[in-house]
């Protein structure tokens, strides 16, 4: 199966547009008010509005409530929710019933042991996403950093998984070759300032992903 590629954080329809014809099969919709990539309702229902079943809308939340999920899942219309906080296994489990639909957690590494820990979420998630711990106080992701890459050795669960945290058209062939991972995930590895991306960059990523 050819790679799985998600694009984060996209805010325009031209950039999602780019993201569909260079063969990404996610794009993320970032619905964390902190973040340089942050869309509201309106904006995420206006730039949702053109897109068919050609690729999957993902949600990135951080810690949110019911409420705003609901909201935000309505407007973008969306596939699938990313959990990017600090939610529990309860936690994500709730979401899941909630809202019926498939639940991404995400877990921020840094040590082995943050990668053993996805075994609690064995049950209840859908997917894992490993991405890289990020400094106290720092936005938990997008901030373009990576990890060891060697640190998901310790990764013996049974729940697919993918990888995020600094990739870019340079590294995302090694990231794949190095972890056999088989979803990757950018979103400052494609942007020439944070939070603007670039559809260059963007086609640049996928066709590495897509060759590697
Ligand atoms: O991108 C953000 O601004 C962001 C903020 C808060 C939580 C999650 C966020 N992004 C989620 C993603 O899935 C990113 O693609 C992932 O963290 C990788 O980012 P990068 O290292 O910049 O490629």
């Amino acid at each position: 199966m050819p790679n799985q590629i998600k694009i984060c954080g996209l805010t325009t329809p031209e950039t999602i547009a780019a993201s569909i014809d260079a063969g990404a099969t996610h794009i993320g919709l970032n619905f964390y008010p902190p973040s340089p990539r942050f869309v509201s309702v309106s904006t995420a229902a206006q730039i949702v509005s053109n897109i068919g079943n050609e690729i999957s809308k993902v949600g990135v939340f951080v810690d949110a409530t019911d409420g705003f999920i609901e909201q935000n899942l309505r407007a973008g219309a969306l596939d699938i929710l990313q959990l990017h906080g600090k939610e529990t296994p309860d936690r994500v489990r709730e979401v899941k019933a909630k809202f019926g639909l498939p639940v991404w957690k995400v877990l921020s590494v840094e040590t082995a042991e943050d990668v053993t820990k996805a075994v609690r979420y064995a049950d209840v998630a859908d997917f894992l996403l490993f991405d890289t711990k990020t400094p106290k106080g720092a936005l938990p992701g997008g901030m373009g950093l990576g990890f060891d890459w060697g640190l998901l050795e310790a990764y013996d669960g049974a729940l697919p998984w993918g990888l995020a945290g600094g990739l870019t058209p340079e590294n995302v062939a090694e990231a794949i070759r190095q972890t056999g991972t088989t979803l990757v995930d950018t979103s400052s590895g494609v942007e020439t300032a944070p939070g603007i991306k670039d559809v260059d960059l963007i086609a640049a990523f996928c066709k590495a992903a897509r060759e590697a």
